[in-house]
């Protein structure tokens, strides 16, 4: 198939795994990723997102369902994805003993056609530690040295599973620079994380998975845009809940009074909040401490998790 953009470059259909136990630890999903886009898996502890990195790098074979990478069965077919492939896994587990530079040396061994070792090294920040002992590195270093072992073989699509675990703010900037970068150049991306504020900001498109389920897809302000907006403000004095205009004909779906303060969800922001400000105008008064605000990664999150709990959540897919 010729490259291009609209290439699905993963794709994952009715998708399970069944640990030894009988466990299923991934109940049938589906989604797929396209080639130079960012990906990215979240869910809660357990929720099965590793279960699921690891059935498309090929580490183990689905008990049901199938997944293709590049176009083949990564797990049967292996040969063929693996070197176009790179994994940055959770514990990288390199010899301690050896230095940075040694370590990337002997991974580049394993790789054909690796890119020069100082060139990788150089990507994720780790030059200047290039002859340090990799038990001397902080955890944050480890991470980068995980992700520099992973970008040798220059590949087409990469797996991170959580890759800014243990980074501080800096790190995990740097880390988001690079792989937005590697995006850039068509790379595509296959993240797992716990941090909503880096698939917020790193994501072209996610899917949040909970009990072996995936229960929404879509970029990240479709999934966002599944919880309300909040407006909140102060009362002026000498007025009412009451002496607001009629909150229903602004699509505000609930309120909540709180001594003065007046919080408002609503799914059709523009609207309420116009409502609001001329009302506001025409009666001469000023909403002190208006604060507007689209519904955040993070709320949308807490909100799924609670509906798929409550067993009152279908699965949500955004056009893509
Ligand atoms: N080897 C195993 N044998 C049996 N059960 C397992 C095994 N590995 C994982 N599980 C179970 O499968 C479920 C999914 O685990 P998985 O590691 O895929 O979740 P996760 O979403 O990556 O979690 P976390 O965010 O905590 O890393 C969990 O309930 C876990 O206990």
């Amino acid at each position: 198939m010729e490259a291009n953009e609209h290439e699905h470059v993963i794709e994952v259909t009715d998708l399970r795994r069944v640990y030894g136990g009988g466990f299923e630890a991934v109940r049938g999903i589906d989604f797929s990723v396209r080639r130079g886009e960012i990906f990215a898996l979240l869910g809660t502890n357990g929720a099965g997102k590793t279960s699921t990195v690891e059935l498309l790098e090929g580490l183990a074979a689905p008990a049901g369902g199938r997944v293709r990478v590049l176009g083949h069965d990564p797990y049967t077919e292996r040969a063929a994805v693996r070197p176009r492939t790179g994994v940055m896994l959770q514990e990288g587990g390199f010899p301690s003993e050896l230095t940075v530079a040694e370590t990337a040396r002997m991974w580049a061994g394993c790789v054909s056609g690796a890119r020069p070792v100082p060139d990788v090294l150089g990507l994720v920040g780790l030059e200047a530690k290039a002859g340090v002992r990799v038990k001397q590195l902080s955890g944050g270093q480890r991470r980068r040295l995980d992700l520099a072992l992973a970008l040798l073989g220059d590949p087409e699509v990469l797996f991170l599973d959580e890759p800014t675990t243990g980074l501080d703010a800096e790190g995990r900037r740097d880390t988001w620079e690079l792989v937005s970068a590697l995006r850039d150049g068509g790379t595509t991306v296959v993240l797992t994380t716990h941090y909503l504020e880096e698939a917020e900001n790193l994501a072209d498109r996610l899917a949040i998975m909970h009990d072996g389920r995936i229960a929404v897809t879509g970029t990240p302000a479709e999934v966002t845009a599944t919880e309300p907006s909040r407006i909140t403000f102060e009362l002026p004095h000498g007025y009412f809940v009451g002496d607001l205009p009629p909150l229903g004909e602004l699509g505000v779906s609930d309120h909540l009074v709180d001594g003065r303060t007046v919080r408002l969800r609503t799914r059709e922001l523009q609207r309420a909040a116009t409502g609001l400000l001329v009302w506001a105008q025409t009666a001469g008064v000023e909403l002190r401490r208006l604060d507007v605000r689209s519904a955040s990664l993070e709320e949308a999150f807490l909100g799924i998790a609670k509906d798929v709990t409550a067993g009152t959540g279908a699965a949500k897919e955004y056009a893509a």
